[in-house]
């Protein structure tokens, strides 16, 4: 499915942002404050926009019916408020679709199974790590079965393998992914085409090589970064130095 971000405005916090995503996996990374999640908000329908439009498939998402068949969202605010178990918080996911009792237990058994939380279902979800908690609203996300997939910091709580594992999962789905990151050397190994914002306002885009340079970095992340390359894969990868410029 494509998303299509036309010239949304939210006042005050983001301007004019355009970007396009389809079938592929778009990052956008930006400091702190920059207006990556209220970005992404505008496609999750969270926040309407006060100008400009989220299309997917052509269609505005606040015109959309049964957008949660096709879209899946993991949020800041993704919580889960009462004791529920995982295995209910993951088939929370199949909400959307058509109860299909047979075909709900085996994507929630396959989603659980994905994200390596399936000895945690009978656990409740108020009890996990952070880590485990991400694991299994991610599973929650995957049993929705989405041809978007919206991703606010999905790597956040995780131990640096699950964090491979879930953005390698993100790619492999063959969907169209739209994600926030913040390690930027994830980002670049794990995006096609990355989006920077500073301030608001979208100041790059293009692939990881286009877009990681030094001269962006410092400009907008006010630290010096060296580009080198990953020595098996050859994906631009960025080594700081520890002095931060003024
Ligand atoms: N509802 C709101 N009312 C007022 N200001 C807001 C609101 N939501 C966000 N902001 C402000 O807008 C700016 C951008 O916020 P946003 O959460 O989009 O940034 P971000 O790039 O995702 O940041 P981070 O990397 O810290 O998660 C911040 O300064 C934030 O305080």
């Amino acid at each position: 499915m494509r998303v299509d971000i036309e010239q949304v405005t939210v006042r005050g916090i983001i301007t004019d942002i355009t970007l396009h995503a389809s079938n592929e996996v778009v990052g956008i990374v930006g400091p702190n404050g920059s207006g990556k999640s209220t970005t992404l908000r505008c496609v999750y329908r969270a926040l309407k926009p006060d100008s400009g439009a989220v299309l997917i498939d052509g269609v505005g998402v606040h015109k959309r019916q049964h957008i949660a068949r096709d879209l899946a969202a993991l949020s800041q605010e993704s919580q889960v408020e009462f004791d529920f178990t995982v295995a209910e918080v993951v088939e929370m996911g199949r909400l959307p679709h058509e109860r299909d009792p047979a075909r709900d237990r085996r994507v929630v058994a396959e989603a659980l199974d994905t994200v390596d939380v399936a000895h945690l279902s009978g656990r409740s979800f108020l009890s996990l790590s952070g880590g485990e908690r991400q694991r299994v609203l991610i599973a929650r996300a995957l049993a929705q079965e989405p041809r978007v997939l919206v991703l606010d910091e999905p790597t956040n709580h995780l131990d640096i393998r699950h964090q491979l594992e879930v953005l390698a999962l993100a790619r492999s789905l063959g969907v169209t992914v739209l994600t926030v990151l913040h390690d930027l050397n994830l980002a670049a190994s794990y995006c096609d085409r990355l989006h920077v914002l500073d301030e608001g306002r979208l100041v790059a885009s293009g692939t990881p090589a286009e877009v990681l340079v030094p001269e962006l970095i410092a400009k907008v992340f006010h630290v010096t970064a060296h580009v080198v390359r990953h020595p098996t894969t050859g994906v631009p990868q960025l080594l700081f130095d520890q002095e931060v410029t003024p």
